[in-house]
């Protein structure tokens, strides 16, 4: 197996963008070729890459190929109906919009100072290029930060044991660039011998926590068991600290609350919207009823996609890819500018002030 997963290969040369296809994960690693705008936007919409990170990546990347590729009458017009476009794959991770927002940004400035299309490429593919880069330096000092902290505040630490986490969903190098942000704090405590055990909570309907953060921790050789200290990632955070993450994060934090545990989301300052000021402003992407009606994978002999229909007929379904915590159940948010804590006091998070800080 590979030193370290990879959800996203890319080389400017020669020219590739290679997604992992997820769907097909743990049985199957196949990795596809994408070549355009439209492949990068299919790819995160059938969620064959997921992740906040990952989906930002990707888009940002596919553009960059695209424009390498493909001889445009206007560069400046399509670079800003591409990102228009992808921006409608999936509404709630805030990544995407930010990185559109900022390719948007340094087209316009490119093209004010140059005339040149090749010029304003070069701008555009650099930055994409990077966003891969820095996402897996800012995953590790995430990481680092948010191992620290629990190591610091854990119970279990003060009488000299290793820590036991619980995370959701799937935070690793299958939803980022690399390393992975709640998953990156696992493999922190991890590398720091302070881990005794992780355990990763089942996800429906995509199954991340089974076929993904599972087959993470395996790969990797960290203690874990699949069931369901709670570390979860996040889509959207907003400036109070309310956390758009994967359905059934909520109830966690409600459970964390109950028996006193630290529920710690971890969220690269890529993923806080200072725009929105708290969860009600974010949007909750509403997916296919198809998906909950059936419970599928892949024949890890034939490689046949099976589909089990488990719901009867005419059942109504509801299929929400996310809810929100409110930043009241949060005890820390760890980013890889470090950790911050409510005010004494407070209910919320002041994150305006910690981002400008
Ligand atoms: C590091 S972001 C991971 C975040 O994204 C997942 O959602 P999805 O698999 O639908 O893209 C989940 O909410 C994770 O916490």
């Amino acid at each position: 197996m590979a030193a370290t997963l990879e959800s996203i290969r890319y080389s400017r040369n020669p020219l590739k963008l290679e997604i992992l296809n997820q769907i097909l994960l743990p049985h199957q690693t196949l990795y596809e070729a994408a070549y355009t705008v439209q492949d990068g936007y299919s790819a995160i919409k059938q969620m064959k890459v997921r992740g906040a990170p990952a989906i930002a990546i990707v888009a940002a990347l596919s553009l960059a190929v695209d424009l390498q590729r493909r001889h445009v009458e206007s560069v400046v017009k399509f670079i800003f109906d591409s990102l228009n476009y992808l921006k409608t794959s999936r509404p709630t991770a805030v990544n995407l919009f930010r990185v559109s927002d900022d390719i948007w940004e340094i087209t316009n400035r490119l093209s004010t100072i140059t005339k040149n299309p090749n010029e304003i490429i070069d701008g555009v593919v650099e930055a994409a290029e990077q966003l891969l880069i820095e996402d897996i330096r800012n995953n590790k000092s995430l990481g680092d930060f948010g191992a620290e902290y629990i190591i610091n505040h854990s119970k279990e630490r003060q009488k000299d044991r290793k820590v036991q986490v619980l995370t959701h969903c799937n935070t690793g190098s299958l939803a980022t660039g690399g390393y992975g942000t709640a998953l990156g704090i696992i493999r922190s405590l991890h590398s720091r011998q302070q881990l005794s055990h992780a355990y990763c909570t089942e996800t429906r309907p995509y199954n991340q926590g089974s076929r993904l953060t599972a087959y993470e921790l395996l790969h990797d050789e960290i203690p874990s068991t699949l069931i369901l200290a709670i570390i979860v990632g996040a889509d959207r955070v907003a400036s109070n600290g309310d956390t758009a993450n994967k359905i059934g994060t909520f109830q966690l934090a409600i459970t964390a609350k109950y028996y006193g545990i630290m529920f710690i989301v971890a969220a690269p300052s890529s993923s806080i919207d200072l725009n929105i000021k708290s969860g009600k402003d974010i949007v909750i992407e509403e997916r296919a009823q198809e998906e909950v009606i059936f419970v599928g994978g892949v024949n890890d002999l034939s490689g046949e996609v099976i589909k089990v229909k488990t719901a009867p007929e005419k059942v109504h379904v509801w299929n929400p890819s996310f809810d929100v915590t409110p930043a009241a159940l949060i005890t820390a948010i760890v980013t890889e500018k470090g950790v911050v804590e409510k005010v004494d006091g407070r209910n919320e998070f002041d994150l305006v002030e910690f981002l400008n800080s």
